[in-house]
């Protein structure tokens, strides 16, 4: 793995409805995530948080139900570029969210400098809604969707047009809340998915193996995003949209620790931390406890 990394901060909470989840950066940071990554790599570069608008209350909601848009767009735009640049200069970008929703910028800034940018979803939930699909309006729940080119076309375009992952390049880990119009369209577009069901009866040292194995061959770089809810809320319970019956906090690490042995994860966010319902910022000190095995801590 690169031991040159640059972290950005991404304090945005607009992508859903619940406030809180722009303090995720300051969480994960209090937590000590800069010292963390210091002690495993040796170049880490912090480049702080990126400038997020607040929300216009005299804004005029636009033809969609997409809450926020102009917000997330902007944050986005900012955020792929960013990300693009660190990468251009050959580092390993770790993004600190925020809200799911700026998956869209990250991916749209790291696709460009692969041709199949493989991508793991490790989350209670698809993301995969459309504004015809959201039952919430909430772009949290559409960024994986947006990536492959469904959903709002500023969206979609944002630094640079078009989808910016495949289909097949996408394994979901951990599903256990996926709405219809996500169900159908992990039919139609074949998408792999270990839902929780999957996780219980294999057990997470197979999942992560088949995981590992089906996007090595296919793809020259691995993105990881980290949803913090895709672990059970009585471990992780700051974050917005918890579902119960997670994953738990030793399957993660073993995950994330198989994750570093393989070296194929060239780049990683974790995001949906929100302090103002967490215990104590167990969930951020969680979220950077992950982040230490993925990048390859070790006891002994
Ligand atoms: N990144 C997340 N936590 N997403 C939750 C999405 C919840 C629901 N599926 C929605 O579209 O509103
Ligand atoms: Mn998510
Ligand atoms: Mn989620």
């Amino acid at each position: 793995m690169n031991n040159k990394m640059s972290v950005i901060g991404v304090p945005m909470d607009l992508g859903q409805s619940r406030r809180g989840v722009d303090m995720g950066p300051s969480a994960m940071r209090y937590a000590g995530a800069i010292e963390k990554l210091q002690s495993l790599k040796e170049d880490i570069h912090d480049l702080g948080d990126i400038a997020i608008e607040r929300p216009d209350s005299q804004q005029e909601q636009d033809d969609t139900n997409l809450k926020n848009l102009p917000q997330v767009i902007k944050a986005n735009e900012e955020l792929a570029s960013l990300v693009d640049g660190v990468i251009e200069k050959g580092r390993f970008p770790v993004i600190l969210g925020g809200d799911h929703s700026i998956a869209i910028g990250s991916l749209a800034g790291i696709s460009r400098h692969y041709n199949d940018l493989g991508v793991i979803w490790y989350d209670a939930h698809g993301d995969l809604n459309s504004g015809e699909t959201s039952p919430s309006g909430n772009i949290h729940g559409m960024p994986l969707a947006v990536s492959l080119g469904i959903g709002h076309d500023k969206l979609i375009n944002l630094h640079g047009d078009g989808p910016k992952i495949k289909a097949e390049n996408i394994v979901i880990v951990g599903a256990r809340s996926l709405d219809p119009g996500e169900r159908e369209l992990i039919r139609e577009r074949g998408i792999k998915v270990f839902t929780m069901h999957e996780i219980d009866r294999m057990g997470m040292p197979k999942v992560m193996e088949e995981t590992i194995n089906y996007l090595k061959e296919r793809t020259d770089g691995i993105h990881l995003s980290l949803d913090l809810d895709g672990l059970d809320p009585s471990e992780a319970p700051g974050v917005g949209t918890p579902v119960i019956g997670g994953m738990t906090y030793r399957e993660s690490h073993l995950a994330m620790e198989m994750l570093a042995e393989s070296g194929v994860i060239t780049s990683a966010e974790f995001v949906e931390v929100n302090p103002i319902l967490d215990e104590k910022n167990k969930t951020g000190e969680m979220a950077v406890g992950l982040m230490g095995s993925l990048f390859g801590e070790k006891l002994k």
